[in-house]
This record gives C-alpha cells, structure tokens and sequence, in this order.
C-alpha cells in the first residue's frame, strides 16, 4: 500500500477519521478481459520519417506501407492504439512522474495558491484542477450544474495540472522545483507535438485528406497537457476517477503509470488498458472522428480509482486551428470553436456532453 498524505487532497477526497481505507482489502471488482488485442504500432517501423532508406529500400517501403495499414485499421476498429518505441527519453518520463508526484503531495492550499488559473488576470500557463476534468479555455475548472439531490455525484475523484504549452515558455519560476518542472514539461510537449504531427501524416494519407487540410486540422500551436493524479478513494465502487467520455481533440496520447485504471469500450464491453511500462496510448478523439467522415472512432474511455494507491498519468491533447472549418460527409461545416462553446453550453445546462450529435447531418432519406 501506498504511503497518502490525506492534507494533499482536497478536502471532499479526504477519508472520513477511522474509515478503514488504512486497511488492506481485496479488490472486488470483477475480472476483465486482458488488453492483449489493443494493436501495437512500432513508432520507429510505421511512422517516423526521419530515418534515411538504404539498400534496403524496397523491403524496407513495403514493411513501412504494411505497418501503415495497421494504423489506419486500428483507428477504424478501436479508435486506439499503443505506440512502442516512440524516442522519447525514458528519464524524461521518469522525472515528470517524479516532480508531479513531489507537486501533488503539497498541501491542497498551498496547490491552489501556486497554481491558480489566473493571478491579478494574468492566465497562468499551469493551472490546479480538481473534480471535473471539464475546464474553461483558461484553464479554470468548470461550474456545473448540480442540483441538490445530485450531491457529489458529478464530482469525479480526480486532481490536475492544465498546462497550455504555447504559454509555458513565457514564464519562468524562482523556485526551483517548479521551474524544473515547468522546463521538463516544455521538452515532452515538444516530444509530444513531434509524435502528433508525425503520426497524423500517416493517418491524413489514409484518409486522404488535401494537404492543406492536414496543416490545419492539426495545430501544435493549440496542444494542452493535463497531469493528473487520482487520489485513493474510500468507496471506489461508487465514483470514477474520469468517468465515461470521448476526447474532443484530434489526438489524444496519454502515458499513464503502473497503476492501471484506464478502460477503453470495445464490442459491447469494457477493456483495462493495461500499464505497460515505455508505452503510450494514442486515442482519437472527436475532431479526428468527424475529419474522417466517421471512419475512425473517437474511443469512449474511462478511469477507474483505486483504494489503496494513487495513479498518475500525463494526457497531450492536440486540436484543430482555431479557425479551421471541419468538412465531413457527416456533418454540417464547424470549427474547433463552435464544438467548445457547444460543450461548455451543454456540460453548463444538462451536465452532459452531447458532443459530434449536434452538429450530423440528418440522414437521407433513400426516395
Ligand atoms: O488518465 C488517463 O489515463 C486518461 C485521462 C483521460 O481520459 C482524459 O484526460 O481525457
Ligand atoms: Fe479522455
């Protein structure tokens, strides 16, 4: 069992005094399957183009084109995939996980005091969350309606760092474990953007998209990171660290710890996402459902909490620019703007997100 430090958690997270969350208890949560058919894409082999051909050329052509198959079927039959061998530094990954872990164990005030979304109405490019991963654009999280009755019961068990990488250069902090965080947190969004962009290439020649829809329907300049940690939670039964959702961007890739708690709906049911230590997931999201004319999936997916440890994972989210106007067989023209101001509308109204539903087209009638 994990050592918590109960004064880091916002106060509704807190265990009641002698609850018996210090005990251990077997995990009574039923079995599911095993995530071994969640397709693996071989980064190096599929998608870089970095690399120079050799003698090799023409093997190496058809293995690239063969593996390149495997992308575009992933996102049609999963809207996921796990990326192996991605080039980023493992160290790298490891000190995120390490200073997000020393962050998230401060006091929950001192948290908000450091990170508020914005100080004396300068935005700050790292702002604390916690409750909902639903936020406003600046960061702030989102007031929900809830209605008395309702209680905590939109209240999802979570905590998190937003960070707008386009901001994050432009701030530099005196103390010193927040600046290495903040400067380890500017390199993987580079990583991050470098993977988007080039995983994208290949998805934008599967869906053969006009090349000047692929610079804009994949802005770097828009990619967000969310960190988060979900605290233990005293009745896991009855709450979700994230519950069931779609990602709005066109690409989300998350790199969670050895925690587990990530499932993903396939075929009627749902599926952990196995923690495979190295690996990243790769979602699509809505934008990238809608770009495709619905041929790929954007995943519905879910976070599990855990009574006896904390889990924490590292989301990058990448959207369209903000201009762009989406054209899709299934939908009536929009922009990355219109589908936020709808969620925002709808998550504030019916605590619900209606999503791609509102901007389909009605289908034809066949006389
Ligand atoms: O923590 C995770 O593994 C997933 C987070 C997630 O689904 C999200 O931020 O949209
Ligand atoms: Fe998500």
């Amino acid at each position: 069992m994990s050592e918590s430090n109960f004064e880091s958690y916002p106060s509704l997270f807190r265990p009641p005094p002698n609850s018996p969350i210090q005990e251990s208890n077997t995990d009574k949560t039923e079995p599911l399957l095993l995530d071994a058919a969640i397709p693996v894409i071989d980064y190096f082999k599929c998608i870089t183009t970095t690399t120079t051909t050799t003698n090799q050329d023409v093997d190496y052509d058809d293995d690239k084109s063969i593996c390149r198959n495997l992308i575009g079927e992933a996102c049609r039959d999963w809207g996921l995939f796990r990326l192996v061998n991605h080039e980023i530094p493992v160290p790298l990954l490891n000190q995120i996980q390490e200073h997000a872990k020393k962050l998230f164990s401060l006091p929950y005030e001192t948290k908000k005091a450091l990170f508020s979304s914005s100080n004396n109405n300068i935005v700050s490019p790292i702002s604390y969350f916690w409750g909902t991963p639903a936020l406003t654009p600046s960061g702030a999280a989102l007031a929900q309606k809830r209605g008395p009755q309702e209680n905590n019961q939109s209240l999802q068990w979570m905590e998190g760092f937003n960070v707008s990488l386009a901001q994050l250069s432009h701030l530099h902090y005196q103390d010193l474990l927040l600046e290495n965080f903040r400067c380890l947190l500017e390199e993987y969004g580079k990583q991050q953007a470098r993977l988007a962009t080039e995983i994208f290439k290949v998805l934008g020649s599967d869906l053969k998209l006009e090349p000047l829809q692929c610079q804009s329907y994949l802005s770097v300049a828009t990619g967000l990171l969310r960190v988060y940690r979900y605290p233990r939670c005293f009745e896991p039964e009855r709450t979700w660290g994230i519950d069931v959702h779609t990602d709005s961007s066109v690409l989300s890739i998350i790199h969670q710890d050895d925690v587990g708690g990530l499932q993903v709906y396939k075929d009627h049911q749902w599926l952990d996402v196995k923690p495979l230590s190295n690996t990243l997931i790769v979602n699509i999201g809505d934008m990238l459902q809608a770009m495709s004319d619905d041929s790929y999936m954007s995943v519905k997916h879910r976070v599990k909490v855990n009574k006896l440890k904390e889990r924490i994972s590292i989301g990058y989210f990448v959207f369209p620019a903000e201009d762009a106007v989406i054209q899709s067989s299934k939908y009536n023209p929009f922009t990355y703007a219109d589908f936020r101001a709808q969620v925002q509308h709808d998550l504030k109204t019916v605590c619900l997100k209606t999503g791609l539903q509102k901007f389909k087209l009605p289908i034809k009638s066949l006389n």
